[in-house]
């Protein structure tokens, strides 16, 4: 693993108004590295992820990111366009609620080619080729790929997402509750394929969830939210076999025993 973090993030605090949704959030995401952001509902997970994404304005605290070229700048000196190129190339964004990261009314073909037009790709064969071959990794049968979305299931439509995000090879993927809306038998199959396409493509990735066997099985490392505080950073596996903090006993508690 290389050295130096991909991402760093110090300080970062989010108001609404006089409520503080975040504060005092301070971690480093590695190259390479699944971590997982946890807690429950309102704890300000979202708020958090869409700050450092550079979705959501922050009201204080840095933000920085690990350049290509080397470049370690705090997201807010970055030019518009910078940023957006880095939305379309080296990021991905995965939603819980895949018509929010497709377009429902293209075909599959075209909801991933586009994000390789988006970077220069002009050869239709090539992307068509990219397209079929993305939508096979994410066990869609290429047949499908003139399909729309509207008429694939809640899973498909998941992993049609996820091959939009990939297509492009992103170094850094945010994910917010990506099985949250699934149901549980679609659940596993999507998250086998994550952690299989995470592990094979060395992707960072920084996961919202509030359900702690996903954080088990995806990530590396894990940090507990509660009340926009965080209140535990640690390997995932220490931090649910030997929660330290009262709040992180509770949640683990209430896991149901298999
Ligand atoms: N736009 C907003 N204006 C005012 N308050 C907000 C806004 N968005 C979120 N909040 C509040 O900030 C807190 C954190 O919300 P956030 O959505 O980040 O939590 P969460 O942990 O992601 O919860 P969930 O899992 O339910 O989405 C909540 O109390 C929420 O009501």
């Amino acid at each position: 693993m290389s050295t130096q973090p991909i991402l760093s993030i110090r300080d970062l605090a989010r108001r609404y108004g006089a409520f503080v949704a975040c504060a005092n959030i301070s971690f480093d995401v590695w190259p390479g590295e699944v971590v997982a952001i946890v807690g429950e509902s309102g704890s300000g997970k979202t708020t958090l992820l869409n700050c450092i994404s550079g979705r959501m304005e922050r009201s204080s605290g840095e933000v920085r990111y690990r350049m290509r070229d080397g470049r370690f700048p705090d997201l807010q000196d970055l030019s518009e366009a910078e940023r957006r190129f880095l939305a379309r190339t080296d990021w991905g964004f995965v939603h819980q609620n895949p018509a929010d990261g497709l377009r429902m009314r293209v075909s599959a073909g075209a909801n991933v080619g586009e994000r390789l037009m988006a970077i220069g790709d002009r050869h239709y064969g090539n992307i068509r080729q990219t397209a079929a071959d993305w939508l096979e990794r994410v066990e869609i049968a290429a047949m499908r790929i003139d399909d729309k979305p509207v008429s694939f299931s809640g899973g498909m439509r998941q992993r049609l997402q996820i091959a939009r995000n990939l297509v492009t090879h992103p170094r850094l993927i945010f994910m917010d509750e990506p099985t949250g809306g699934l149901d549980v038998s679609v659940q596993a199959r999507v998250l086998d394929l994550l952690r299989m396409l995470v592990a094979d493509l060395g992707l960072s990735v920084v996961i919202v969830t509030h359900d702690l066997a996903v954080a088990r099985l995806l990530s590396q490392r894990m940090i507990v939210m509660k009340s926009g505080h965080v209140v535990e950073q640690g390997l995932t596996d220490r931090v649910l076999d030997d929660p330290r903090h009262p709040y992180t006993q509770l949640l683990v508690a209430s896991i149901p025993e298999n």
